[in-house]
């Protein structure tokens, strides 16, 4: 299946302080995400989400390594790829005195896939005050403010940088309903990478989830497939690296995470793990 996005040995180095030496905030990072994929990106504070993000999106380059999404490469996207994708960056980036009509009519004119009418029912299903200017508006109602922006003009391919981090338990399960809802419109499979550090905003929203860690993907997989195959195994050792099934050893739980498609070992003390508990595991 063609990638919609696909990313191969992607490295980013910064130096984290004045005079401080420079570090790999993305390591040889790879993920290839199938067209039509709605996919969780999650990892603690730090993780690197937002730095893969801007590198996706062609707002920082990589040291190393290569992005492309919808086909062609991060940093060169062409008017055409751009017309197609939707970004929504984790700080809202608007225009203080403008109110939300206001941004979509400045905002439509770049686009040809834009429609008034669907983006005014986007704005009734994220319930967002659409004519109060952007700087009045609350954290919460500025950011579902930048997504309906990311989404109005109907991308094939939607980013978005921690969409939910400013609004309160209800509104995220509203505001995730709603993203979804459009996107079950069932005109044609968009892919969707949205990244979070709560599991619980992805249930039920995502199929598939990548878990990242200090720059590097995890584990991706089928959100299904992980939830059904995974199992904690009580393990006070490392076990050795090339175990068949082995996914991951944790030293301070004394646990590993194996998947049971390839387990070889005894399957008696395998242990039922939730996403919480597989994120908890792997961050350990
Ligand atoms: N502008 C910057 N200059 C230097 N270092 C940075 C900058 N932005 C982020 N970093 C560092 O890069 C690393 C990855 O940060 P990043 O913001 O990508 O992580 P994140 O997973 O998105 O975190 P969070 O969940 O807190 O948003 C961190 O060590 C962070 O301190």
């Amino acid at each position: 299946m063609t990638a919609a996005i696909d990313i191969q040995h992607l490295s980013l180095r910064r130096s984290l302080g004045w005079r401080k030496p420079e570090v790999n905030v993305l390591n040889d990072l790879c993920l290839r995400v199938p067209e039509g994929a709605v996919v969780g990106l999650v990892g603690r504070n730090g993780a690197g989400k937002t730095s893969l993000i801007r590198c996706l999106v062609g707002l920082e380059l990589p040291s190393a390594g290569t992005s492309r999404l919808l086909g062609e490469d991060s940093r060169t996207l062409s008017a055409d790829t751009l017309e197609r994708l939707g970004y929504g960056p984790q700080s809202p980036e608007l225009l203080g005195w403008l109110d939300g009509h206001a941004h979509l009519r400045k905002f439509a004119t770049g686009y040809r896939r834009y429609d008034v009418e669907r983006a005014h029912r986007i704005a009734r299903q994220l319930d967002l005050p659409m004519h109060t200017a952007a700087a009045k508006l609350s954290l919460g109602d500025q950011q579902k403010l930048s997504v309906l922006l990311a989404l109005a003009h109907d991308p094939n391919l939607l980013i978005l940088d921690e969409p939910v981090a400013s609004l309160d338990p209800l509104a995220r399960r509203e505001f995730m309903r709603a993203l979804f809802a459009e996107h079950d419109d069932g005109e044609r499979a968009r892919t969707v990478l949205l990244s979070s550090h709560l599991l619980s905003d992805l249930s039920r929203v995502v199929s598939h989830v990548a878990f990242l860690h200090e720059g590097r993907v995890q584990l991706f997989g089928a959100w299904d497939e992980l939830s059904e195959h995974l199992r904690a195994w009580p393990c006070p050792t490392q076990p050795e690296p090339g175990l068949a099934g082995l996914v991951h050893w944790s030293a301070a739980l004394r646990q590993a995470v194996v998947d049971v498609r390839q387990w070889a070992g005894p399957t008696s003390e395998l242990q039922a793990m939730d996403m919480d508990g597989l994120f908890e595991a792997l961050n350990a």
